[in-house]
């Protein structure tokens, strides 16, 4: 299979990468790579493979020559050279990390581990276009998708506390700048044990307020957050807010729709989501049993116990980042009623975030192709 990548050398392709040589997906395909910037210098040679010279991105004949493409260029260049592509007859799979095509209705949002049975009726029927949900809702949902599955939830109310990198690399950069201008600005007084903590704070303060970049937030993040995410809707969401009963349903393929809403908020995390959830369960169900159902609901969830020590140690960004692995803990029933309970989910925004169902979807085609073979 000639696979065309795009956008492989930013910082959600970096990540895809990685994860396709680690899980040597490279062996069952010809990679292509493209770029929007340097046609014709050298690709990269990954997972064993000579990539050849890098092809133009904005190449329709480059492009038509791919059986597969994954893009995650952006999504600017989605709507840019997609609907050109198509037009120009091209009917090749077309996997995406941009939300572009995410609510088009000839386009599957994948997340196989909960959602394999919708992607693989949509490839019977022919649809051609699998795309990466948002990253929040890829994460919730491989958080406590058993509850889903078994169709427990009535209705979800999700607070997130959303790391950086969901805004890019500059984001990030910003972010440790700013933490090192406060940094700086007190250093003397932290050096010297005897200095007042509140002469020290009204330095930070004036610090956060004057000083730390905002050039890409648009608003301080180093010491404080943002509780406003994408852009503003005319009903008082924000766009993040706005995706997650969207996608949600959409990824589950829910016949009545089950409400998600909730606050969307940036704090100085790097590359963790983590969401804080209220669901109201439409059965009152033990603890032992919504925490078996939890954990069957794939092979990644996490499970942390209910107890300070190791919620403290288990449930954060530190403990989760760079991994698979999406924590799922502070389970209890709430003071709201039997039906009420609480969560705490976390995971790796560019992993399960954005990279991994994308080289999973890969996979899923590349054993149907072998199957039909
Ligand atoms: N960031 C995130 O958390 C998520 C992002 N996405 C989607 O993925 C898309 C890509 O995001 P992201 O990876 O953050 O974007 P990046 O800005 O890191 O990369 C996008 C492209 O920028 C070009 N580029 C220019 N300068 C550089 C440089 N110094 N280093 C690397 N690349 C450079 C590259 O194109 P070229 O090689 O052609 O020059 C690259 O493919 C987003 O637009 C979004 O649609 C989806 C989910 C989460
Ligand atoms: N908006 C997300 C990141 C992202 O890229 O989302 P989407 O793929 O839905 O545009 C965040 O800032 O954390």
């Amino acid at each position: 299979m000639k696979v065309g990548l795009i956008g492989w050398r930013g910082m959600v392709g970096s990540v895809l990468m990685q994860r396709m040589v680690d899980e040597n997906d490279f062996a069952l395909i010809e990679p292509v790579y493209f770029t929007t910037s340097n046609p014709g210098a050298i690709a990269p040679s990954l997972g064993g493979k000579d990539g050849g010279t890098l092809q133009d991105a904005y190449s329709l004949d480059a492009l038509k020559a791919m059986d597969t493409i994954i893009s995650c260029q952006g999504g600017d260049y989605t709507t840019e050279i997609f609907p050109k592509l198509r037009a120009a007859g091209w009917s090749g799979y077309w996997i995406d990390a941009a939300s572009t095509l995410r609510m088009e209705d000839d386009a599957v949002i994948v997340l196989d581990p909960v959602n394999s049975g919708l992607i693989e009726c949509a490839l019977d029927r022919g649809v051609k276009n699998y795309i990466g949900g948002n990253c929040t809702n890829s994460i919730l949902l491989m958080g406590v998708g058993g509850l889903f599955r078994e169709g427990l939830v009535e209705w979800v109310s999700s607070m997130t506390y959303q790391a950086a990198s969901g805004g890019g690399a500059n984001h990030m950069r910003e972010l440790l700048k700013g933490m090192g201008v406060i940094n700086a600005a007190v250093a003397d007084e932290l050096a010297t044990p005897s200095s007042a903590i509140l002469d020290i704070d009204r330095k930070v303060a004036a610090t956060i307020r004057n000083d730390v970049p905002r050039e890409f937030f648009g608003a301080p993040l180093a010491g404080g957050l943002i509780p406003w995410i994408d852009k503003q809707l005319d009903n008082g969401q924000s766009k993040e807010e706005w995706k997650g009963q969207a996608e949600v349903n959409k990824i589950l393929g829910t016949e009545a729709v089950i409400p998600v809403d909730g606050l969307c908020v940036r704090i100085g995390a790097m590359r963790c989501h983590s969401l804080a959830l209220t669901l109201k369960l439409n059965k009152d169900l033990p603890l032992e049993e919504i925490e078996a159902i939890i954990k069957s609901g794939n092979d990644w969830v996490k499970w942390v116990p209910n107890d300070r020590e190791i919620t403290v140690s288990e449930l954060t960004p530190a403990s989760i980042t760079g991994g698979l692995q999406i924590g799922v803990g502070r389970v209890r029933k709430l003071n709201l009623g039997p039906q009420y309970l609480s969560a705490f989910v976390i995971g790796d925004q560019l992993l399960w975030g954005a990279a991994e169902p994308l080289r999973r979807m890969l996979r899923i085609l590349l054993a149907r192709a072998g199957q039909a073979a």
